[in-house]
């Protein structure tokens, strides 16, 4: 899977790259990310990015040649890519996304906006435009960092052991059951009986009940469709909460 970036601030992205299950995915060579500094892409003295906007009004707007110069650099290779804008405006990116994105296997490549946005043109050039959130931040570089991390641990061999990226409860559509390990009790608080026993079946059971709990508690959108097994587990929660 390859990545590319564009932003002003490719240290931002270089430096959690380093990092972690995206460092090591990249060290073992089945990810590539490279990143784009779009001052790299400017023609003038001061290697201009941005400028006042049209029609008046607070803050700088990006100019669009840096990324059209980029863009056509990049593409000149005629490889196959999605062209990505991170923004506030787009479609809200999920691990549903990560996946389309992933099984699609095109390179991504990753506009990242400062200031108060991009010069509206780039659309012309964005195959894309994903959001991460309802919410504003002070550049794309985050968002893109979000949608590298999630995409990048859904190719096989990126995380150290297989089965937990299919064993992500976001994978089965649930939130996650509670985590514990060393030491068995602290601060009075004990780690549930049910996970010492070493019964499996029963654990694994335990774990579907506490992931659908807090799925119950915190994402109830997330319950539909569900299988009669977990329908009945469910069933089985809500007597005992109203008791
Ligand atoms: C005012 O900022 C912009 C305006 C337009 C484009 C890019 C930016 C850069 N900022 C971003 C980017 C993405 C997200 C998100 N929610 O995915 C939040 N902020």
């Amino acid at each position: 899977m390859k990545f590319e970036v564009l932003t002003i601030f490719p240290e931002v992205i270089e430096c959690y790259l380093k990092h972690g299950v995206v460092g090591r995915a990249l060290n073992k060579g089945i990810a590539e990310v490279k990143v784009y500094n779009l001052r790299d892409f400017t023609t003038d003295r001061h290697r201009k990015v941005d400028d006042y906007p049209y029609g008046g009004g607070a803050g700088m707007v990006m100019q669009i040649e840096p990324f059209y110069n980029a863009l056509r650099h990049i593409k000149s290779d005629g490889i196959p890519r999605k062209v990505i804008l991170l923004s506030p405006q787009g479609r809200r990116f999920s691990q549903r996304i990560a996946k389309e994105f992933y099984k699609e296997e095109k390179t991504l490549t990753l506009i990242c906006g400062r200031y108060e946005g991009i010069d509206e043109r780039i659309k012309a050039f964005v195959d894309e435009e994903i959001s991460i959130g309802d919410y504003v931040l002070s550049g794309g570089e985050l968002a893109a960092l979000v949608i590298i991390d999630s995409v990048v641990r859904l190719i096989p061999g990126a995380l150290g052991d297989e089965l937990s990226a299919e064993e992500d409860s976001f994978m089965k559509g649930f939130l996650d059951y509670p985590h514990y390990t060393r030491p068995e009790e602290f601060e009075g608080m004990r780690v549930p009986d049910i996970l010492l026993s070493g019964d499996h079946k029963k654990i694994a059971l335990w774990r579907k009940k506490e992931a659908l709990r807090n799925t119950l508690k915190n994402r109830p959108d997330l319950l539909k469709n569900l299988s009669a097994e977990d329908m009945k587990i469910l069933k089985e929660l809500c007597s005992e909460i109203n008791k």
